[in-house]
């Protein structure tokens, strides 16, 4: 499996006969493993099937011994042979049930082991239900000083509603907050040592945030906590909006193709069908035009349009930076009012993500920026430090200065 996903990589480096090696090395493993379970199971299975096919002789020869010894000699001939068969029915009667206990052994070790990852599944699920009920718990308690109401209002407007007019609400709205990490500290999975020690910050509409830190720091393991993927240590990180496509969404750092049509690609997490079921109508033109927009607008051609169905692997046909200015199409289509990108431009060149991040800030998007390039602070108005000993800074960057 993994020489068949990354066989263009091991092909640039030449390094066939390694992985050769390396593959038959796991062979030769598992064939070991393989012999030792035969062997184990042989003298088992030797003894079952010795006493299934012989069991009936069996029962002849323990009889035959004290008969030939004398012991019956007093009996008459109908009674002799009356012990025989009595004694051969008992026999087999006797193999038969331990044939069944050994048959019923390999079942319940199935059954214990498969009992076992199933307990363990559960016990998994009522954890992170038990998770989930907390964070829910303290979302209101978390929101000092957030306008829940007003919040209330703008989604309400948000997903079509009427809005009074003259009301409060229609002339000031106030900032929505995504996201607000309270005294957050986290660690990698089977690590001890702290990524990053008792963060603070807001993710706030109109504030847009970069967050830099040496490789390995703890910048996108940051993203795993605040997207719930791992746990927190200590701290809170409290959602303000929902993880709706439209609302806020995630470009995580290797982007994420499904199978099927150029459209699908572009509405995914949607589908046609919900979509459809929405709308009820097509949406070329807009695809056509965000595709146009983000540089990519030869790809309609290249597979046929946008809802023929391709037999391929997206990964093995877009280049890196192609696969990044997609991710961006989907970006754009969904219109979130908040977007996570964990180094989603680095693989574009400056003037594309130029583009890029202009339209966004044209689409009123609001972005948390995980990113190493300096070209990135003039599109964020705070920077986000981490350091490698869990350590961090916010300091605010030109374009906070500049809106
Ligand atoms: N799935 C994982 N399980 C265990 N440890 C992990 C996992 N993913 C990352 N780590 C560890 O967590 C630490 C932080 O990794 P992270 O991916 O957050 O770094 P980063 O700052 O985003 O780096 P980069 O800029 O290179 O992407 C690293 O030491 C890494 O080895």
């Amino acid at each position: 499996m993994q020489i068949r996903s990354n066989s263009e990589s091991a092909a640039f480096y030449r390094s066939g006969k390694i992985e050769e090696g390396r593959t038959n090395h796991h062979l030769a493993n598992l064939i070991n493993t393989q012999r030792r379970l035969i062997l184990r199971e042989y003298a088992l299975n030797f003894s079952v099937n010795t006493f299934d096919y012989l069991g009936s002789i069996l029962s002849y020869i323990a009889i035959g011994v004290p008969i030939f010894l004398g012991t019956y000699d007093a009996l008459s001939a109908p009674d002799l042979s009356a012990l025989i068969s009595a004694n051969a029915f008992v026999m087999i009667y006797l193999i038969n049930c331990f044939t069944t206990l050994i048959d019923l052994s390999v079942q319940v070790t199935n059954i214990a082991g498969t009992t076992h990852r199933v307990v363990e599944l559960r016990e998994k699920l009522e954890q992170l239900y038990d998770a989930q009920q907390s964070h829910e718990k303290n979302r209101p308690a978390n929101m000092q000083g957030f306008g829940w109401s007003e919040m209330e209002t703008l989604l309400r407007k948000d997903q079509g509603y009427q809005v009074e007019a003259g009301s409060e609400s229609e002339t000031e709205d106030p900032p929505i907050t995504a996201l607000r990490v309270n005294d957050l500290t986290f660690v990698a999975p089977k690590s001890t040592e702290k990524l990053c020690i008792g963060l603070c910050f807001d993710f706030k509409q109109g504030v847009n945030i970069l967050v830099t830190g040496d490789s390995g720091c703890g910048k996108s393991s940051l993203l795993r906590v605040i997207n719930g993927i791992w746990p927190e240590l200590r701290g809170t990180v409290t959602h303000g909006v929902e993880q709706l496509p439209h609302r806020l969404l995630y470009l995580p750092q290797r982007p994420y193709f499904t199978d099927g049509s150029l459209r699908q690609q572009v509405i995914y997490p949607l589908q046609e069908f919900d979509r459809l079921a929405d709308t009820g109508e097509s949406d070329d033109i807009v695809i056509e035009d965000l595709l146009s927009k983000s540089d990519l607008g030869h790809l309609k051609d290249r597979v046929g349009g946008l809802d023929t169905q391709v037999d391929w692997n997206w990964y093995d046909h877009l280049s890196p930076g192609e696969m990044q200015r997609l991710s961006f199409t989907r970006l754009f289509y969904h219109k979130p009012k908040f977007a996570v990108l964990d180094e989603a431009t680095s693989q574009v060149g400056v003037d594309m993500e130029e583009r890029l991040y202009s339209l966004c800030s044209q689409l009123g998007i609001t972005l948390l920026s995980v990113g190493h390039r300096d070209t990135l602070r003039k599109y964020h108005h705070v920077e986000l430090h981490i350091e490698k000993q869990g350590t961090w800074s916010l300091k605010p960057l030109s374009a906070g200065s500049n809106s």
